[in-house]
């Protein structure tokens, strides 16, 4: 398989590690408990382009397709878990790149949404918008003090898609979801943890590590296929849903993306995050 060429295997104490070429993302595998974990690794902070999107949804497939018991997303980074999606690819954009793009992180969704092995996020950072996307995709979150977790699009004066208001929803209650969606708003740790949008505190990667991983072990006596079938029908109809609607989806947001008013308000966040940058 291309994938397979693309990978380099390296064994470090017990387990094995696999990167892609580019090294965007690393997925090791821990042999003792058979669970991969799957890290982001893209300077200066995960800023979900597409080439980084490729890399997931290869890395979400290659731990599918091993039969990994698990899988712990993470990041590099150690303040940011993920910036989102990287407004650079949304800015003045290349006509067929921004389809890719956009392509690609429906596939990642689908990936890691409706992925059959149980999957839990290791949020050692910031994570706003795409980042949060990921991190609800997942059934498991446990984060690191003093972040912060939320879809803040609307703060951006972009709206935030049905599919990534399902994965929000998958985890908070509508009242909760509706409210900070509207407002953009941006949790802090201890805010998650108090509205359920993350399930436990972590004062280190490590630790949020191997929380994760505990969760991940709280399967093992019940049989994989009757767990992932029972996954799968709760997340059937959000997944149906983006598979029916893709292309009206991608051109749904090529044409809110290339409005004027849009691109201006993407200009000017970008040059408040570079001002920000340099103070
Ligand atoms: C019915 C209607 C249907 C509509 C369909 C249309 C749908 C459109 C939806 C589009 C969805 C978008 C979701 C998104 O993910 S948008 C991205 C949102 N992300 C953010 O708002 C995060 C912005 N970044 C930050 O808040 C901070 O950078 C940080 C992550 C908290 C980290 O802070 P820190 O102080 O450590 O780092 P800096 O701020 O100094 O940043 C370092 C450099 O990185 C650049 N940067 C940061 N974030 C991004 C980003 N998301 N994209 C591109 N670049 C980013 C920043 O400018 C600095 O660059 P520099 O070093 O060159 O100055």
């Amino acid at each position: 398989m291309l994938r397979s060429s693309l990978l380099t295997l390296t064994r470090i104490g017990s387990n094995r590690l696999m990167s892609t070429a580019a090294k965007l993302t690393t997925v090791e595998v821990n042999d003792k408990t058979g669970i991969a974990t799957l890290t982001m690794c893209r300077p200066p902070v995960n800023g979900l382009n597409l080439e980084l999107l490729k890399d997931l949804s290869q890395s979400i497939d290659e731990i599918e397709s091993n039969k990994s018991r698990g899988l712990i997303l993470t990041s590099s980074n150690p303040t940011i878990f993920s910036a989102g999606l990287d407004i650079l690819e949304m800015y003045k954009p290349d006509k067929e790149r921004i389809r890719a793009f956009w392509t690609s992180l429906q596939d990642v969704w689908l990936a890691l949404y409706g992925s059959s092995v149980p999957t839990a996020a290791a949020i050692n950072g910031h994570s706003p918008a795409g980042g949060c996307l990921l991190a609800t995709s997942c059934e498991y979150r446990v984060m690191l003090p003093k972040f912060t977790i939320g879809l803040n699009e609307t703060q951006l004066g972009i709206v935030a898609p049905k599919w990534f208001m399902s994965s929000f929803l998958s985890v908070l209650p509508r009242r909760i979801a509706e409210r900070a969606l509207n407002q953009g708003r941006m949790f802090t740790t201890e805010e998650a943890l108090q509205v359920g949008l993350i399930d436990e505190v972590a004062n280190t990667k490590e630790e949020a590590i191997e929380k994760c991983s505990a969760f991940i072990g709280s399967f093992a006596k019940v049989n994989p296929l009757a767990r992932a079938l029972t996954k799968q029908q709760f997340r059937a109809a959000d997944l149906q849903q983006l598979e029916n609607e893709r292309v009206q989806d991608l051109e749904k947001f090529l044409f809110f993306v290339n409005q004027p008013a849009v691109q201006k308000g993407l200009g000017l966040y970008l040059e408040s995050l570079k001002k920000k940058a340099k103070n």
